[in-house]
């Protein structure tokens, strides 16, 4: 048997290795296709049987997933630095040919659930419990775990079918054939219905595109096309109607049915959308009322004094019972329904529901479904199954680059917003500069039009590229989506980022500087139009990479374009247009903030372009003409032994530097702030247990309680 399909740590011939063994020779017939595209239907239902006999052992090969979490606490700090519970001591566990709702009242903490389990918890909240995968502790985000998140975040210039084949190919293996893929792709539209809006366009601020119950059913498409072994989903079903609720939730059945792993949250399913999930997690307040099968619920509810009244949907009756929200209005419209509440048998007109919560709550801590939920975890836990690889991206990161650029290109281009309408501006903006400056000439008052002209040039006209931030705030949601769930990678990301801009870019600069260069007659000669358009190109792609950088640390649009104002107005004050260079204070301003600034390098650059090699008039007709490198030297201040060549690679390094930059801050975001995250819940929670332990030390009916909290932590994130 090859060892990487078989690792027991028991001794050769004991029974249970035996059994493993049967295990492992089924998974071997069931093995994954060639093309590395994971496509085997994992353990059947009889191996299942078999493996859950077994205990201590490793079971290496299994690619199915089976997720546990035990006494999973989520504390969140809210203003004040107050601390609030959302999750209270969970424990569950989902495993492959299941299909887990989690349902519970609005606010009752189930997407903090999936979020806890996909490991992406808010900054602002740290969790405690063990939540294991296959017996060990993984790392759920970029790939291993796909998550359908609540909001729908896509291209909203794309089709749906140009939407989910931009997808397939950023992640199934390059060597596929394409009618593999186009397959692929076609059968993902007919599972979530979308045949009939594939060639529409999503939608954005000014394309009316399909309705919201679509691109729900786009997302989730999006997700299921690579048949991930984990999959979690939150209120897959909400905005949808009941018979594409219905549709949607039976592919995710046929999903768990496929050996995958599935978790959904939903809010208010049909009976005959209830009827299709196998297992129920009922929450209410973050704390466990009901986990158990989903055919058991009903008697559940019975027994614990709260029987489903004859032609109820059961999720409704559970919902009710369980959604202590409107206990006040109830308390208020007591009184007037005094004499129905007297005759009803309904045990919910005779308490509150927090007190239905509470018996519940209480009645499931001590049931059997309980204790075989604990039995369960502890059993799923000790055995260490494979380590998912991650489930991501099978495509070369070239497919990537490329796939990644022409998808951004597309939607650039049918971005009315994103690029026409600032070509236009910038159209219209330099035929002002062209007819304010026009023919300058050469004459004593043209040295300063001219350093006013390069100044406007390089300072403001470089400044309404920040126009496009909200499009890279639109792209940063997507990417985040995307790379969360492993689509493709950061570099990927960052160089198709690059590439795909720079046509624009290109014809933005070379259409505006052409106008304003020839309209102004700035010093005659191709090398020196040649430089005031690179320059001018240079420039812009600076702004557009510091302000994609600034997306990726402020993802805020608002926020981003007030700091992007803010840095770029700084950048201009050292330019040396306001200040000449040598006044400038120092050591700050002079150094290093002159050299940081990329309008000191275009400035200087463009006035040695433009200024040497001409002759201007004297003050008055009768003094002498002054050469453009007197002004240089004595007026601007410029370096004139620095070559305005090196001006203009110092702009192009500045667009190599900020994208390395907006490169470091996502991994930064991705590997480093987690851990400093996890440190400083590590430290809190020590911290607690310390003053816990001071405590009991001091008063020793408490110890009993500082066990209580001492669970193995992990960090949030
Ligand atoms: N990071 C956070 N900071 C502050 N409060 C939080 C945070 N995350 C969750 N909460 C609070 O925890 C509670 C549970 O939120 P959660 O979004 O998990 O509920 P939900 O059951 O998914 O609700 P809905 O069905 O309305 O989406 C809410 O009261 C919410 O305000």
């Amino acid at each position: 048997m090859p060892t990487s399909f078989m690792s027991a740590r028991a001794s050769s011939v004991n029974p249970e290795m035996k059994a493993a063994a049967e295990v492992m020779m089924e998974i071997e017939a069931n093995k994954p296709a060639g093309n590395g595209l994971v496509v085997g239907r994992g353990l059947s239902p009889l191996s299942e049987t078999l493996w859950k006999e077994k205990a201590n052992v490793e079971l290496i090969g299994d690619v199915s997933a089976r997720l546990t979490w035990k006494d999973l606490t989520v504390t969140v700090t809210v203003a004040g630095g107050e601390t609030h519970r959302v999750l209270e001591g969970l424990t569950g566990f989902a495993e492959p040919w299941a299909l887990t709702a989690l349902m519970g009242p609005s606010g009752s903490g189930k997407s903090t659930l999936l979020d806890a389990l996909a490991g992406r918890l808010a900054a602002n909240a740290f969790l405690s419990g063990a939540i294991l995968l296959n017996g060990r502790k993984a790392k759920l985000s970029f790939g291993t775990a796909a998550y359908v998140t609540q909001d729908d975040t896509l291209i909203g210039t794309l089709t749906v079918r140009e939407m989910i084949s931009y997808s397939a190919r950023l992640r199934l293996p390059d060597k596929m054939p394409r009618e593999e893929k186009r397959a692929l792709v076609e059968g993902t539209i007919m599972e979530m219905g979308l045949q009939d809006c594939a060639d529409t366009v999503i939608g954005n601020w000014h394309l009316r595109g399909i309705s919201g119950g679509e691109k729900r059913r786009v997302s989730i498409g999006l997700e299921i096309l690579m048949r991930p072994r984990l999959l979690f989903l939150d209120e897959p079903t909400s905005g949808l109607d009941s018979a594409s609720a219905f549709f949607v939730t039976q592919t995710l059945r046929g999903l768990s049915r496929d050996g995958r792993t599935v978790i959904a949250s939903i809010h208010q399913p049909s009976s005959e959308v209830f009827e299709l999930f196998d297992r129920l997690y009922l929450l209410s307040g973050g704390k466990t009322v009901y986990f158990g099968q989903t055919s058991e619920a009903c008697e559940f509810f019975a027994q614990a004094g709260f029987p489903c009244p004859p032609l109820r949907n059961p999720s409704d009756h559970f919902l009710r019972c369980i959604n202590s929200d409107f206990d006040k209005v109830k308390a208020t419209l007591k009184g007037s329904l005094k004499t129905r509440v007297e005759r009803s048998d309904d045990p919910l007109d005779r308490m509150t529901t927090s007190e239905a919560i509470r018996t519940l709550i209480e009645f499931y801590n001590h049931s059997q479904h309980h204790y075989s939920a604990i039995q369960k975890v502890d059993e799923i836990s000790r055995v260490r199954g494979t380590v998912l690889d991650s489930g991501g991206s099978q495509a070369s990161f070239l497919m990537q680059a490329f796939t990644l650029t022409k998808r951004s290109f597309v939607n650039m281009s049918r971005d009315f917003g994103y690029y026409w309408l600032r070509l236009l501006i910038y159209i219209v903006v330099t035929i002002c500069i062209g007819t304010i400056y026009l023919n300058v000439g050469t004459g004593y008052t043209s040295i300063l039009a001219r350093g006013a002209c390069a100044s406007f040039v390089f300072g403001f006209v470089t400044f309404m590229s920040i126009g496009g931030f909200p499009s890279f705030v639109e792209d940063m949601k997507v990417f985040q989506r995307e790379r969360l769930n492993g689509h493709y990678g950061v570099l990927a990301f960052v160089i198709s980022n690059t590439l795909s801009a720079m046509p624009f870019l290109i014809m933005i600069t070379l259409v505006s500087g052409t106008l304003c260069y020839f309209m102004v007659r700035l010093h005659p000669g191709f090398t020196h139009y040649l430089f005031f358009v690179l320059a001018l190109y240079a420039s812009v792609t600076v702004v557009e990479s510091l302000m994609m950088a600034i997306a990726s640390v402020v993802p805020n649009f608002l926020m981003g374009i007030i700091i992007g104002a803010g840095i770029q107005g700084i950048f201009m004050l050292v330019s040396g247009y306001f200040r000449l260079p040598n006044d400038i204070p120092k050591p700050f301003w002079r150094y290093p903030m002159t050299y940081i600034s990329f309008h000191y390098w275009a400035l200087q650059g463009q006035y040695q372009n433009d200024l040497r090699g001409l002759v201007f008039d004297g003050q008055a007709p009768d003094l002498p003409k002054i050469p453009g490198e007197y002004i240089l030297e004595h007026i601007f201040q410029i370096d004139v032994n620095r070559s305005k060549w090196l001006d203009l690679s110092a702009l192009f390094s500045m667009i190599v530097i900020y994208r390395i930059f907006f490169f470091l801050m996502i991994k930064i975001s991705e590997d480093v702030t987690p851990w400093i995250r996890g440190y400083i819940a590590r430290r809190r929670l020590q911290k607690k247990q310390s003053s816990s332990t001071d405590l009991a030390t001091r008063i020793p009916s408490l110890r009993g309680y500082v066990v209580a909290i001492e669970p193995n932590s992990t960090s949030s994130g």
